[in-house]
């Protein structure tokens, strides 16, 4: 659910729609993303179980350095002028769009976007997870959560993108998700 009893959002920043997608979209999507060339994500040397594609910029945690990917391809446009108009923006702020594979046994652990990327919008396919939010405070952890529906999108700006960490525990299922990101004023600079 993307709002509690009350109507309110769970937490500052973060939107949710379900039904961006429809059924035999998401099939073709799904489609897509499989022939869309998936490498197993690398950090620093190792290998994750998630599967990614990144178009437009690319972070490349391996060797800690931000830079230009492969132009986004057509069959995702008509997708990310959806994604922005949900979040009010432009089509052509969001300039990267990041392609995932979960399959079983795989997650993403805490952590930030980068920082040169702004806003976040992220359509989940396939199957439903549930999105966590974390932020420390003295002696522990606030915490919150989202259950993303298949064909759902989340907004992640402001305080749910800066003042939280996020992450979706391991699941059973495979589970793939896409998602744009506009660039912030530090990643503007680096692409000049
Ligand atoms: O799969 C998702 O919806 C989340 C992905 C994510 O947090 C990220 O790529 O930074
Ligand atoms: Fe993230």
């Amino acid at each position: 659910m993307g709002v509690d009893l009350f109507g309110a959002p769970v937490l500052p920043g973060l939107a949710y729609g379900e039904g961006i997608v429809g059924v035999a979209e998401q099939a073709d999507l799904i489609a897509a993303i499989d022939a869309a060339g998936l490498a197993p994500f690398r950090f620093q040397g190792w290998l994750g179980k998630r599967l990614t594609a990144s178009f437009g910029w690319s972070y490349d945690f391996d060797r800690g350095r931000f830079g230009a990917a492969d132009p986004l391809p057509s069959w995702l446009l008509p997708l990310r002028a959806r994604a922005a108009a949900f979040a009010g923006l432009a089509p052509d702020d969001l300039v990267q769009a990041l392609l995932i594979r979960y399959d079983p046994g795989a997650g993403i652990g805490w952590h930030r976007d980068r920082p040169q990327f702004e806003h976040v919008v992220g359509i989940s396919l396939g199957e439903g997870a549930t999105l966590r939010f974390r932020r420390r405070r003295p002696g522990g952890f606030d915490r919150a959560s989202i259950d993303l529906a298949p064909r759902s999108v989340y907004h992640l700006s402001g305080e749910a993108r800066h003042g939280w960490e996020h992450g979706i525990a391991e699941m059973a299922v495979t589970r793939w998700s896409i998602t744009f990101r506009s660039l912030s004023e530090a990643g503007r600079r680096v692409a000049g």
